[in-house]
């Protein structure tokens, strides 16, 4: 496999290609998915992206750079949302000769395989084809996530690709044991390390060299537990007050992520186990006059009453109001 091939489509397949970008919660799908599609130089991507919550975040945060997103929050992909990946296929399928290929990052406890069961099964009005399974695996919370998830281990099983992400946030030997584990896990799968995708750019057209891993095991979402509450207003609320309730939540609560406007700026929020990042969100958002607060918190055993009335009291920071 050469991670530089051209992001074209392989000569002679006539079939769009279709690359699955997977991964466990908050281990860096979208800014994968953000960083192949910057890097792929003029091929027309669009990209389905699939969340665990009632609202679309990162939809937002790719805005600008796919030639289409579709948004399809709620359920999971590979169960009960599976009818909508198929629509959002058909009604890409029906634009076919705008676009070169079409990626779709899952949710972060989907198994790819419901979706590769759905190109291997489906009828589309354009004939479609896997490319890739690419799995982002969390270098910072490799050995909580496989230990937790059933998810985990599927995707690791099920990739044609790895990218390490986070690598940059361990030392060097701790993604070197990482790459090793993934080895004897799925051998057939190469390494990448995360670099905002730019190495991978060139999957994007690329054959998979193995018949699709649907042929040899069936999707299984078998995620129990975990678990989504969204918010959204039409109002400001405070960087500093967000952060400080994000930043005591319980470690039952794995992910957060928000999207707010601060004044003139729009900021994205993270939370991935105990890590907070705090980002400026790509200025599409506003261009495109989308400009609600928006909070999305997943983990388990959720208060969604308390969550909900915590976020309601927030007021903006007297930074802002001042
Ligand atoms: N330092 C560092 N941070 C990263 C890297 N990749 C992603 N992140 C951060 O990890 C957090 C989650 O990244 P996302 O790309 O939203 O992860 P995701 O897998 O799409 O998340 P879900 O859709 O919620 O499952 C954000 O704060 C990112 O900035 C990386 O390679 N290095």
């Amino acid at each position: 496999m050469k991670a530089d091939q051209v992001l074209a489509p392989v000569t002679g397949a006539t079939a769009l290609p279709v690359a699955i970008v997977t991964g466990f919660l908050g281990s860096g799908k979208t800014t994968f998915v953000r960083g192949l599609l910057t890097a792929g130089g003029g091929t027309r991507v669009a990209v389905i992206v699939n969340e665990l919550g009632e609202l679309g975040i990162d939809g937002a945060l790719l805005e600008g750079a796919a030639q289409s997103v579709i948004e399809l929050p709620g359920g999971c992909m590979c169960c009960e949302s599976r009818g909508d990946v198929g629509r959002a296929l058909t009604l890409l399928t029906q634009r076919a000769s705008e676009l070169d290929a079409i990626v779709v990052e899952t949710s972060g406890v989907s198994d790819p395989l419901g979706v590769a069961d759905l190109l291997a099964h489906g009828v589309f009005p354009t004939d479609l084809r896997l490319s890739q399974v690419v799995t982002v695996v969390d270098a910072e919370n490799f050995d909580r996530n496989l230990a937790d998830a059933e998810a985990a281990y599927s995707q690791i099983v099920s990739a044609d690709l790895f990218v390490v992400g986070k690598s940059d946030l361990v030392a060097p030997e701790v993604v070197i044991a990482i790459g090793e584990r993934l080895a004897r896990l799925n051998p057939r799968a190469a390494v990448l390390p995360s670099d905002g995708g730019r190495s991978a750019a060139g999957l994007l057209g690329e054959v998979a060299g193995v018949p699709t891993v649907s042929t040899r095991r069936r999707a299984v979402h078998t995620e129990p537990g975990y678990d989504s509450v969204a918010w959204e207003a039409d109002r400001e609320i405070g960087l500093e007050p967000l952060l400080a309730w994000v930043e005591a939540l319980p470690p039952s609560i794995y992910r957060v992520k928000a999207l707010i406007r601060q004044g003139e700026t729009d900021v994205a929020l993270h939370r991935v186990g105990a890590r907070v990042t705090v980002l400026a969100s790509p200025a599409a958002r506003r261009e495109s006059g989308d400009g609600r607060t928006r909070v999305v918190v997943i983990g388990k055993g959720l208060a969604a009453e308390s969550i909900r009335a915590d976020l309601a009291a927030m007021e903006p920071s007297d930074q802002e109001t001042a």
